[in-house]
């Protein structure tokens, strides 16, 4: 995907930051003509939770968050990382969307959902990791995640690209490595599980394999124009 993304930048077909707008848009557009989060027609302000990561998912979160408000929802987005060192596509999109809402840092995340009632959400969109997962998801994101898995969280769940915590090449749940010495077992793996995930181009190997089909739900393939 790298390989192919950087072909099309390079040709000047099209600009990264192109890209990114087709991508939020074809995520926004599945969310809308699929009705997700909205099951009736009484709940004409949906409120969607937007988790964004430090890499070019999470600019695709921002872009998806943008067009959500535009189109009538509540939004609340959450950051993690630092804003100054997003790159520069998704701190783009992240200014963009900085002129519509706050950006909270996710580590704030469970003092946001104390107040807040039973399933506050209609739909959380996790646009944390994409692609560019090298390591198990930090900490900060275990109260989302199981908040989530358990049903507490949101209606429904769209990921962006792949499920955050899903390795795109295997599959696999990244888990923190046992103690070679065996004095702790290797810790529980943490990840989104979706019901629908968007991924651009074609699927990747980890929407077809290893966890992969237990946590992406229905896979979504949206032609952005490589
Ligand atoms: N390129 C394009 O044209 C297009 C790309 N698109 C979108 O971009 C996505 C790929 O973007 P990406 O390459 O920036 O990777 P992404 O998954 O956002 O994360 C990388 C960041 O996360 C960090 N990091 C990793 N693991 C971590 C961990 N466990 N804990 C903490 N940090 C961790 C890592 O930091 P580092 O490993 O360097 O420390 C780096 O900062 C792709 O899936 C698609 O959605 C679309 O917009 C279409 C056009
Ligand atoms: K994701």
């Amino acid at each position: 995907m790298r390989a192919v993304e950087q072909a099309a930048i390079a040709s000047g077909r099209v600009t990264g930051l192109e890209l990114m707008e087709r991508a939020g848009r074809a995520v926004a557009d599945v969310i809308t003509e699929r009705r997700l989060g909205t099951s009736n027609d009484t709940n004409p302000t949906a409120r969607a939770l937007v988790i964004c990561g430090p890499g070019n998912n999470g600019g695709d979160g921002f872009v998806v968050a943008r067009l959500l408000h535009i189109r009538g929802w509540q939004v609340d987005v959450f950051l993690y990382g630092d804003p100054d060192t997003l790159p520069p596509d998704a701190k783009v999109n992240h200014d963009l969307w900085s002129v519509l809402g706050p950006v909270h840092p996710l580590a704030s995340f469970p003092a946001f959902c104390e107040p807040l009632a039973p399933l506050p959400f209609d739909l959380l969109v996790d646009a944390a990791f994409g692609i560019g997962l090298t390591r198990p998801l930090p900490q900060e994101f275990r109260t989302v995640f199981t908040h989530l898995s358990s049903g507490e969280l949101a209606r429904s769940c769209v990921a962006i690209d792949i499920p955050s915590g899903l390795c795109a090449d295997t599959g696999t749940v990244l888990r923190p490595a046992a103690d070679p010495a065996g004095r702790w077992p290797a810790a529980e793996g943490l990840a989104c599980k979706a019901d629908l995930t968007v991924t651009f181009h074609t699927a990747k190997p980890g929407h077809l394999t290893g966890d992969g089909p237990r946590y992406c739900g229905t896979v979504i393939v949206k032609d952005i124009g490589l």
